[in-house]
């Protein structure tokens, strides 16, 4: 085993038994006690060390991730420039710190070829490290997921202000993340443009993350992906996934969340019609909107026939039928009853085994998204390919070749040996 120097920071959370162990690699354990409250203490070490902190008692939900574990990266593959930026970021990670996770994203959220591959290195150590911390956790996951999705002017926005501030006062951990396939196609966005939960991005507690301003949606929806699991690993324990509900961007996060809630303003019957069916269907909860004041008889007669509505459709879950709810972000009104309904969900699922299969499930799905966004982008890249595609593709709109035997024209230029 080399041996090389690895840089340790301890985390400055409380432990519930005051003790921190550090084992080596080899297995020694070596017993740290504490002599204050907090450790905050920085150690030079000539070994690869695991520092495990148990599970704190007293800081809340987000005292539960206090573990911080050096990195060492495949030496050879990463020069000792980006090994240093790699351990710098992943320390910076786990231990909480917002600059870090933000610098994480961006990573992730390159298109650099190089920085690509050290986004993944990275996502590799974060995926382990979030793995130990499950098994802590009795093997249930760190973070509860949730995709938030509705038409534009739902009210999402000032919805997730409102749940984000009541949890992070009750001790929780939100982060944010916003996908807008708008952004991809037209440079602009729906939901990143105005100043948005202005209160909650001033809350140590929340991070809320824009969406990224370029790519596919399969690009944005890679990188939402993998800054969900970036959020875990700094201990966000709430990470809600929003998107505007005019396309497909509702179907990539509802197969990357644990539960996807809906929210619909009450509107006339004309401005439902554009929602479309599918995503009723994908529901866990359908929230109806800004209950208060006139619109409050709106709101209850829109929650009674989305109520009739989805008695007929069929559910996605054993343990659960999708529900309707009503709520006033403005007046607070039902917010606290929904957060109760959803953590019934969670439990329900979580208990039942439905969770863990649905993640495992979404894992596959995020795996092949990936190959075949990765193929055609080869495919597209490939010189013969790339030389025949522009005429072929006039041929088709011109009638002179049918897009299938163009398909396999191109395919086989593909696959043939260079
Ligand atoms: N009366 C009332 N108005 C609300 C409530 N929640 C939001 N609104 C208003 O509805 C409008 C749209 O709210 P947003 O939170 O910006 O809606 P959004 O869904 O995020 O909108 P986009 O960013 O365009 O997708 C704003 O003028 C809000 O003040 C509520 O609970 N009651």
């Amino acid at each position: 085993m080399g041996t090389s120097r690895t840089f340790l920071h301890l985390c400055p959370w409380r432990t519930r038994s005051g003790i921190s162990r550090l084992l080596t690699r080899n297995g020694s354990t070596r017993v740290w006690q504490q002599s204050g409250t907090t450790v905050s203490t920085r150690l030079c070490c000539q070994q690869h060390l695991l520092i495990r902190c148990h599970p704190s008692r007293s800081g809340g939900p987000a005292g539960r991730y206090c573990q911080q574990a050096s990195a060492s990266w495949a030496a050879g593959d990463v020069s000792k420039q980006e090994q240093r930026l790699l351990s710098r970021l992943y320390a910076g990670l786990i231990g909480g710190q917002r600059a870090s996770l933000a610098e994480c994203i961006t990573l992730v959220e390159s298109q650099h070829k190089r920085k690509r591959q050290l986004a993944q290195a990275l996502l590799q150590h974060v995926l382990t490290h979030l793995k130990r911390q499950e098994e802590q956790n009795r093997g249930e996951p760190l973070a509860f997921r949730v995709g938030l999705s509705g038409p534009p002017g739902a009210g999402k926005s000032t919805f997730i202000e409102t749940v984000g501030k009541m949890l992070t006062a009750k001790g929780h951990k939100v982060s944010v993340l916003a996908v807008d396939p708008s952004s991809c196609t037209s440079g602009g966005s729906l939901l990143g443009d105005k100043t948005r939960m202005t209160e909650l991005s001033r809350d140590m507690n929340a991070y809320i993350r824009p969406s990224p301003t370029s790519g596919t949606l399969g690009g944005v929806t890679r990188t939402t992906n993998e800054a969900i699991l970036l959020c875990e690993a700094a201990g966000y324990d709430v990470v809600l996934v929003e998107t505007v509900g005019v396309g497909q961007s509702e179907f990539a996060v509802a197969d990357m969340v644990d539960m996807f809630v809906l929210l619909i303003p009450p509107a006339g019957g004309d401005e439902l019609q554009g929602i479309k069916r599918g995503i009723i269907e994908m529901a866990d909860i359908v929230v109806i909107t800004k209950a208060d004041g006139d619109l409050l008889p709106p709101a209850r007669r829109i929650q009674a026939e989305y109520t009739s509505a989805m008695k007929f459709l069929r559910g996605k879950s054993k343990t659960w039928k999708p529900q309707v709810t009503r709520i006033s972000s403005r007046t607070g009104e039902g917010i606290p009853e929904l957060w109760a309904k959803m953590e019934e969900f969670h439990k329900a699922r979580l208990v039942s085994g439905e969770l863990l299969d649905q993640r495992c499930r979404q894992q596959k799905v995020w795996m092949w998204n990936l190959i075949q966004e990765n193929l055609l982008t080869h495919f597209r890249e490939h010189p013969t390919v790339c030389q025949l595609i522009p005429a072929t593709e006039m041929k088709v709109t011109d009638g002179a070749l049918s897009p299938g035997l163009a398909a396999d024209l191109l395919m086989k230029a593909f696959s043939a040996k260079q």
